[in-house]
């Protein structure tokens, strides 16, 4: 790592990550090489020569204009529950715990989530243990097809997420499987997001600054724009839409368990363009049961780790806990970190 060049960006790289479709373990390589390089220096990168079809992107995009044009009372059937997942309503989140900004105006945007499927009788969710539990899904005779389309997506950008965590592990100077076990029941959330156009206003934001919390975030976009990221200047870089990729981004229990050898960068959303943005962040993270303890390679000789081990359901749950004020019965005032 050098300190030098950490956070010293003024564009977002491209990365063609077609070699690690190859088999061929020098292509890989040379993939996990740049990677590591952009994951240390920038935490932020476009995804270029994946595997995921663009009908189907499209098709998520296609699903999600038609569900944020439903009639409110229709979304409101679908109201975001303990399990986090469902709808969040216009203003339903305002982010407080990144100590990126203090923010006091809520999100300018509306969004659904959807998490790794788990059925309703299943012994986690019986036993209330949190985030486990069913999905929701709009009536199929409202949006036909939508279930199909979603699920079709997840299935394939786990697949190339399953590919990023094997060219990180690479990166880190592991075995390329050496991470696979924490990501065999992977806790996974498509975001489907509506950002309106907003009014030029201090203080407000279509997303506030902020960080992930999570492994990586793949980022399919419309072609509005807006996206922005932050250098080690303090300069927000934009990260326009780029037709055929994925925005990557490392969160924050990637760079904790790389003992901070790979950054999490501060990122927000403007939309003053005078259009409807629509994006589908997908965030691809460790089982709930894993304790994410500092990669062995990730410590200089002779240091100890920045960080104690954390099991990722109890961090994601304090995370979440703190961010979505819909979780603490307020209606709408934001809480003080
Ligand atoms: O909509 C975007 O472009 C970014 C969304 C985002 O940063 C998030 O949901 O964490
Ligand atoms: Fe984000």
């Amino acid at each position: 790592m050098n300190s030098e060049t950490r956070g010293d960006f003024s564009e977002i790289p491209i990365l063609d990550v077609s070699g690690l479709y190859t088999g061929d373990p020098d292509a890989v390589a040379a993939v996990a090489e740049t990677l590591r390089g952009y994951l240390e220096n920038v935490g932020f990168l476009y995804v270029a020569g994946h595997q995921v079809s663009r009908a189907d992107v499209e098709a998520v995009r296609e699903m999600s204009k038609a569900f944020f044009a439903l009639p409110d009372e229709e979304k409101l059937k679908l109201k975001i529950d303990k399990n986090f997942r469902g709808f969040l309503p216009f203003a339903g989140s305002t982010i407080v715990t990144s100590s990126v900004a203090k923010v006091s105006k809520p999100n300018q945007s509306e969004s659904i989530f959807f998490m790794h499927e788990v059925a309703a009788d299943d012994p986690g969710a019986l036993a209330g243990k949190p985030l486990q539990g069913p999905n929701q899904w709009p009536d199929e005779a409202v949006l036909p097809g939508f279930r199909a389309t979603i699920d079709r997506y997840v299935a394939e950008m786990s697949e190339l997420a399953r590919k990023l965590v094997r060219a990180i592990s690479i990166s880190i100077g592991m075995p390329p499987d050496s991470m696979d076990r924490y990501f065999e029941h992977p806790t996974t959330f498509l975001r489907l997001l509506h950002y309106p156009t907003q009014p030029a206003e201090e203080g407000l934001f279509g997303s506030a600054p902020h960080t992930d919390y999570g492994y990586i975030t793949l980022l399919a976009q419309d072609n509005v724009g807006g996206l922005e990221v932050k250098n080690k200047a303090g300069d927000w870089i934009a990260a326009p839409p780029i037709p055929d990729t994925f925005v990557m981004n490392v969160g924050d229990i990637l760079a904790r368990w790389s003992n901070d050898q790979f950054v999490s960068t501060p990122h927000r959303v403007i939309n003053r363009s005078g259009r409807e943005r629509y994006s589908q962040p997908f965030f691809f993270d460790p089982s709930m049961d894993e304790m994410i303890e500092v990669l062995p390679p990730c410590l200089p000789a002779g240091t100890e780790p920045k960080y104690a081990p954390v099991l990722y359901g109890d961090y994601l749950m304090e995370r979440i806990d703190k961010n979505y004020h819909y979780r603490k019965g307020t209606a709408a005032a934001p809480v003080a970190p």
